[in-house]
């Protein structure tokens, strides 16, 4: 296991491979999730990428710090691991929060993004009322009390009926986060709005969401693409707000015919 202290916080991290000489990759989580989500697309990209995943403060094994967090928080460790591990310019793909992260690692640090991979997420997600309903419901009840309707987001009808023990294991996932990394995390995407911020993004940009989403609906990932200047946006089919456990391969796929053009063609 990987730690390095950012900021005053230890974050959990990965290093898959060495960052001379590869493209390196890195991956941002979404609200409530911890690293392992994203195995099942790292298995099929490793050897090609140096990868870096980590938990974001309040999540996983990184510490909690002092929540509530702002978004410039979750930005400042990811810029702050990036420069510890001594990469610059890299493939940032976040999900959801992380998708926001990622953009806000863009509006301060460009030098550290190559490419943004942009996975159902916004520029603004959610309303303040919403976020703050969820966060009084998980001080009062505990993110268990949420978690239902959390999973009808995450996962497709399908995904229920299919792959119970996955969805068994990934409700431990969601419960087991600490309750003031949840809600400070919560508290960030409330008060995070980059409209503006994407209308500035020149780095070569893809905008991927699942068909079935239910909390960054793909109506709301394209209005984000119409927003970055030559973005792209693709829809995975059967998959709602996690397409890296939902559908890996197609989410793959996609990831690596957009690195393929800029990296290979020059075309973007
Ligand atoms: O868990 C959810 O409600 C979906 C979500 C919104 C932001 C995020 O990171 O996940």
């Amino acid at each position: 296991m990987q730690f390095a202290s950012i900021n005053g916080v230890t974050l959990h991290y990965q290093l898959i491979g060495a960052p001379e000489g590869k493209p390196v990759l890195v991956f941002a989580n979404s609200l409530g999730t911890d690293f392992r989500i994203w195995r099942d697309v790292i298995l099929r990209l490793i050897g090609d990428f140096a990868i870096v995943t980590y938990d974001m403060r309040g999540h996983g094994l990184s510490d909690i710090g002092t929540p509530p967090y702002s978004m410039n928080h979750h930005v400042g460790d990811l810029a702050g691991l990036l420069d510890y591990l001594e990469v610059k310019n890299a493939i940032i793909c976040g999900l959801s929060v992380g998708g926001m992260v990622a953009q806000g690692l863009y509006a301060t640090r460009p030098d550290l993004v190559r490419a943004l991979i942009l996975c159902d997420t916004a520029h603004k997600i959610g309303t303040p009322d919403s976020w703050n309903a969820r966060i009084a419901a998980v001080n009062k009840d505990g993110i268990q009390s949420i978690a239902e309707g959390i999973f009808n987001v995450w996962f497709t009808p399908a995904f229920h009926a299919q792959r119970r023990e996955e969805l068994a294991g990934y409700r431990n996932m969601l419960v087991r986060q600490p309750v003031d990394g949840y809600t400070g995390t919560c508290a960030a995407l409330r008060d995070a709005d980059f409209t503006e911020a994407a209308r500035r993004i020149a780095a070569p940009t893809i905008c991927i969401v699942g068909d079935q989403d239910g909390s960054t609906s793909p109506g709301l990932v394209l209005e984000l693409a119409k927003l970055i200047p030559r973005s792209r946006y693709e829809v995975i089919k059967d998959a709602a707000h996690i397409p890296c456990v939902e559908q890996p391969e197609a989410l793959t796929a996609v990831m690596r015919a957009f690195i393929d053009e800029f990296e290979l063609g020059g075309k973007l």
